[in-house]
């Protein structure tokens, strides 16, 4: 594992653009100029790093913690239990056991021995049918942070066209049917497991396959980004902060001005086991049938731009038959050439 000291994910205060009820009196100009602040920082973080923390974003801490508890209710059921709500690789609902994904699919890169990533995860969300455990309340504690997600996801998206100069209605027009999904992972050992010191695949590397992902997690290693020094490096969020990273889909919108950050969760092993660690990512895909080209204001007078055009949901498909389906994906060949120039 490396790290090195000037690698940092940056906080923005993202209230400015989250605080809807101003009082009469509010101060137009300098509301104005809190927001270019706001678009302004942003943007740096995304043609840098790929990651923000982000606060300021009026998720309550009760909603965070319900979502937690609905987590640890399912994730402790046992393995015959949990193993009814698999739902079959083309639907990516549901259940994942342990070992059943590997993530580097996506980006083409064979694993050496079938589906090796530890994570266990509960996938909920729109435009597919959803299984919904029985364990009470688990369904309204997940909805509640699923709305609270969404309108984050929203908020970033209004800040991304800001950020960018251009309409508001950017992304508002291919995101009011979006395809968004909510995947809970769990990173746990069984107790007595004996895992030798040797660094444990939690998920292995990916870029996220969407628009824009809102992930919420335990503050215990096992995050890591890969950085522009090719290194990887240990990311926890801040108290209260949530991370926000950016998905191929932007990547291929900017062609390229923002990055789509390679990312992995390695989780330490310490005297034979590891720390048990959650995380909650909210991917914001956009509308099925929208199609994702290239900006003109992203791509220079006479360059050919760097993506050819896309609908959201061939894009998804290539990914999840490469994760959830084991079968290679052979178009993320730009991707899959950071992950083999990484150090590992
Ligand atoms: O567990 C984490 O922090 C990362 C999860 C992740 O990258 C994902 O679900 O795509
Ligand atoms: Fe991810």
């Amino acid at each position: 594992m490396h790290s090195s000291s000037d690698f940092t994910v940056p906080i923005i205060d993202i209230s400015p653009y989250v605080l809807g009820d101003r009082s009469p009196d509010a101060d137009a100009d300098a509301d104005a100029t809190a927001r270019r602040r706001v678009a302004s920082e942003v943007d740096h973080a995304c043609s840098t790093v790929g990651f923000i923390q982000i606060v300021g974003h009026g998720i309550r801490d009760d909603i965070v913690a319900g979502l937690a508890s609905a987590m640890d209710s399912f994730f402790g059921l046992g393995p015959a239990q949990k193993s009814a709500y698999i739902c079959p690789p083309q639907l990516n609902r549901g259940y994942t056991a342990p070992k059943s994904e590997t993530l580097s699919l996506s980006l083409g890169l064979d694993s050496a021995s079938g589906m090796n990533d530890y994570f266990e995860a509960f996938n909920v969300g729109t435009g597919e049918p959803n299984t919904w455990p029985e364990s009470a309340g688990f369904r309204s504690a997940v909805e509640l942070y699923f709305a609270e997600a969404a309108r984050v996801a929203r908020t970033l998206t209004g800040v991304f066209a800001a950020a960018l100069g251009e309409s508001p209605n950017l992304f508002s027009r291919i995101t009011d049917q979006s395809l968004d999904t909510l995947r809970m992972n769990n990173y746990a050992l069984d107790p007595g497991t004996d895992v030798p010191e040797r660094e444990l695949t939690g998920m292995s590397e990916h870029t996220d396959y969407g628009l824009v992902t809102v992930l919420w997690a335990d503050r215990v290693p096992g995050l890591q980004v890969l950085g522009a020094d090719r290194l990887w490096h240990d990311v926890q969020p801040a108290e209260g902060a949530i991370l926000v990273n950016l998905g191929d889909l932007t990547a291929r919108l900017t062609n390229d001005r923002w990055m789509s950050t390679l990312h992995r969760v390695r989780p330490p092993v310490s005297g034979g086991t590891i720390q048990r660690r959650r995380s909650a990512a909210f991917f914001h895909d956009g509308n099925l049938d929208a199609v994702i080209a290239p900006l003109a204001s992203c791509v220079e007078t006479g360059a050919v731009p760097r993506y050819r055009p896309v609908t959201v949901a061939e894009h998804i498909r290539a990914k999840l038959a490469g994760s959830r389906g084991g079968t290679a994906n052979a178009s993320a060949t730009r991707e899959a050439e950071r992950v083999r120039r990484a150090v590992t």
